[in-house]
């Protein structure tokens, strides 16, 4: 008989707010380890603000999150969520996703260095490495976020419409690599407006003016 897939983060009565405005209400919702999950809905409906109650950034109002990770996860933003006047690198941006396992010592190691290329190399994203993150077009963008993301190395990786804006054959390949990673043990939550993607994903929530369905 084949075990049932283990709950990566359980989400019981959960309600988000911004001040008055409910964003959440009253969630129950399992994410399974090690899958893809999609978070499926219209704009507004509340999809970022479950991510981010997922990775721990937004404190619900009420309810609970558990979470069997170990790991901090990680959480890649849109893209409209970067100002395009930030002072950095691709590189510099991607770099940041191994911040969180430096500690205390000064500077990366070789470790974090390689896991830095490789993560561009996967996103085909080497050649801008000294461009600044600001003079690169939306797709381009969107990708040295997704490599942030990756470089941080996490067991539960967050990412908010990691495909907007992207053409078709990138939509496809960010959709192959969100199923490859998942396949190396990662637990993938994705929202997305996307209905092949969201077709593609191993479990589905739709959310609907904060309510969320299986
Ligand atoms: N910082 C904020 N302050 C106040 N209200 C907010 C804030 N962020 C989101 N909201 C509100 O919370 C609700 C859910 O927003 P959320 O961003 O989670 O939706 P979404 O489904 O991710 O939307 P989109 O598809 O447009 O990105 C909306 O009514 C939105 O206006």
């Amino acid at each position: 008989m084949a075990r049932p897939t283990p709950v990566a983060v359980r989400l019981r009565g959960v309600r988000a707010t911004y001040g008055p405005t409910t964003a959440l209400r009253e969630v129950d919702a399992d994410i399974p380890a090690h899958r893809v999950t999609a978070v499926v809905g219209p704009n507004g409906s509340g999809k970022s603000t479950l991510l981010g109650v997922i990775a721990g950034v937004h404190t619900p109002a009420s309810g609970t999150v558990e979470r069997a990770h170990v790991e901090r996860p990680a959480l890649v933003v849109q893209r409209s969520a970067v100002p395009d006047t930030l002072p950095i690198t691709v590189r510099d941006t991607v770099t940041m996703g191994r911040w969180v396992h430096r500690g205390l010592r000064p500077r990366l190691s070789a470790a974090d260095r390689a896991i830095t290329e490789e993560c561009m190399r996967h996103l085909g994203i080497t050649g801008l490495a000294s461009r600044p993150l600001g003079s690169l077009s939306g797709g381009q963008r969107q990708r040295a976020l997704l490599a942030q993301g990756l470089a941080q190395r996490s067991d539960l990786l967050l990412l908010d419409e990691p495909a907007a804006g992207l053409d078709a054959d990138a939509r496809t390949a960010i959709t192959a690599l969100l199923a490859e990673v998942s396949a190396s043990g990662v637990t993938v939550v994705h929202a997305t407006h996307d209905t092949d993607a969201a077709s593609h994903a191993d479990h589905r929530i739709h959310v609907e003016h904060g309510v969320c369905t299986v």
